[in-house]
């Protein structure tokens, strides 16, 4: 298989070529995706600017035919496309069915969303005088995405993109680009104009740079890592261009005296291990009242040492493989500091399957405290660790001593802490008995702190992002 650029509505011919690995099995390579150059990405700028006033003029029946389409395709298929996500990122295929799904699901709700699009009039101060707000496209938005939801992240950028009436170039993650190429065949078949979607691949410091420093692109999402969102910040800022970035978190979970175990213990499982805790909401900092700490960490170690950690592809798997090689020794090395901090590891050791790719088992590193390494810096894989606080007020005064805030979670009975948690914990989602993962498409998402900057995504609120404001006053 070829992943080839989709530029102005043709598949172009590749050059060079990058492969892309099962996580699970090195020895099964998917295809070959393009390695472009930047002059690929200047093309595919100016189709977009091309085909940027048509889209912005189409009307709302014309966008809902085209993102409906694209929906009903891909939940048609999510067995199929589930399939090719756990081959290619690793996660387990439930994931990525469910994955697939939630990307059909962001569509259609974005269909809706071109039917709801409204402005408001108001009264003026001056007498006779009417005012209207309205909203119009970007223009040209520019998308760069990361591996960890190969599907669902590039859908909750296109998606509204297209419904809000913008021309969009995707630079999709090098490490997946299977999906994004498949979701680039499903919208390439939606019926719309050509040039209005365009899709490049290749690396991040060629093509990722030259659509972030291009004068044409009107806007730019981004998803990534701190690094590589910070010197987006800083191009961006530069040209005064419409930037969102959402990056990492070192997310919390506090867990309360008056928990309910198993729940606090499943929302834990599910937040810091499952999709191998390669989410920027994963669960990563367990922060634990004294009288509870002891049942905590030995029921939460039982049932992590039960966690099946395998080939993706195999329906009884739990937890697939990390990412790639890279990630793998990033984890690893992590375990190594938090073990010279003082910390103490359960779990944590390279496995081997009978394929070969690279398994990792889940990881508990107790016994920390809040400063350590393992507890500022994101990691991105199997890996939590258990901070032993007195009570609530110390609990919430850890949970927010982090450069992030992307989202926070609680588990306790009492409706007075989960209130004051609610409203003061520093993050942008909160959760109340639930993994601080795995959100909802129709609300809005993202953080505070070093997390986000811009507008929230998804939801109606992602209109803040593709749209800009017009203020109109009339003399009647
Ligand atoms: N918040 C989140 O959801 C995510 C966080 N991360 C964090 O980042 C770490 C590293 O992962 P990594 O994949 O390297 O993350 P990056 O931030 O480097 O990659 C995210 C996207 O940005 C692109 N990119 C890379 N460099 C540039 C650049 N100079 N200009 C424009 N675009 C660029 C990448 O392209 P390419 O793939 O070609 O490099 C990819 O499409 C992880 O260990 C994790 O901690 C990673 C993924 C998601
Ligand atoms: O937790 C989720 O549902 C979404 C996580 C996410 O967007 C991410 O890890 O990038």
């Amino acid at each position: 298989m070829e992943y080839k650029n989709l530029i102005a509505g043709s598949w172009t011919e590749t050059t060079a070529a990058s492969a892309n690995i099962n996580p699970s099995d090195t020895s099964d390579v998917l295809g070959y995706a393009a390695d472009s150059p930047a002059e690929d990405m200047d093309r595919a700028i100016s189709a977009a600017r091309e085909a940027a006033a048509g889209w912005a003029a189409s009307t709302p029946q014309q966008r809902f035919d085209v993102l409906d389409a694209i929906g009903t395709e891909i939940l048609a298929r999510k067995a199929e496309l589930g399939h090719l996500l756990s081959r290619e990122e690793g996660k387990t295929l439930a994931e990525g069915i469910g994955e697939s799904a939630r990307a059909g699901q962001i569509f259609k709700f974005f269909a809706g969303e071109t039917l709801r699009q409204a402005g408001e009039m108001f009264a003026s101060v001056r007498p006779g005088v009417g005012v209207e707000v309205t909203r119009s496209p970007m223009g040209v938005v520019g998308l760069i995405t990361p591996w960890n939801f190969p599907i669902a992240i590039p859908a909750w950028k296109i998606a509204p993109a297209l419904a809000y009436g913008n021309a969009v170039v995707l630079k999709p993650a090098e490490l997946t680009p299977g999906c994004a190429y498949a979701l680039g065949e499903i919208i390439s078949r939606s019926g719309l104009p050509e040039g209005v979607f365009n899709m490049v691949f290749g690396q991040g410091s060629v093509i990722g740079k030259r659509l972030v420093e291009s004068c044409d692109v009107d806007a730019l999402s981004f998803t990534g890592s701190v690094q590589t969102g910070s010197a987006i910040a800083a191009a961006c800022g530069a040209q005064r261009k419409k930037l969102q970035l959402e990056m990492g978190g070192k997310n919390p979970m506090v867990v309360l005296d008056d928990a309910d175990l198993d729940i606090a213990v499943e929302a834990s499982i599910n937040g810091a291990f499952y999709s191998t805790g390669q989410r920027c909401t994963a669960s990563s900092r367990l922060i634990v009242t004294a009288d509870i700490h002891d049942r905590f960490v030995a029921a939460l170690s039982d049932r992590m040492a039960g966690l099946r950690v395998g080939n993706a592809l195999d329906e009884t798997t739990q937890i697939g493989p990390v990412v790639d090689e890279r990630q793998l020794k990033k984890d690893l090395s992590y375990l190594d500091i938090a073990g010279s901090e003082g910390g103490r590891i359960l779990g944590g050791q390279a496995l081997q399957r009978s394929t070969k790719g690279f398994y990792l088992a889940p990881a508990l590193v107790t016994e920390t405290t809040n400063g350590m390494r393992i507890n500022q810096e994101e990691v991105f894989g199997p890996v939590a660790s258990v901070i032993r606080v007195a009570d609530y007020e110390e609990a919430l005064m850890v949970a927010n001593d982090s450069p992030f805030g992307l989202s926070a979670g609680i588990c306790t009975k009492s409706l007075k802490y989960a209130t004051d948690f609610k409203a003061n914990v520093e993050a942008g989602m909160t959760m109340v008995n639930l993994p601080t993962a795995g959100v909802d498409y129709h609300v809005p998402f993202g953080g505070t702190k070093g997390s986000s900057l811009g507008a929230r995504e998804q939801g109606s609120h992602a209109k803040e992002f593709y749209t800009k404001v017009k203020t109109a006053y009339t003399l009647a």
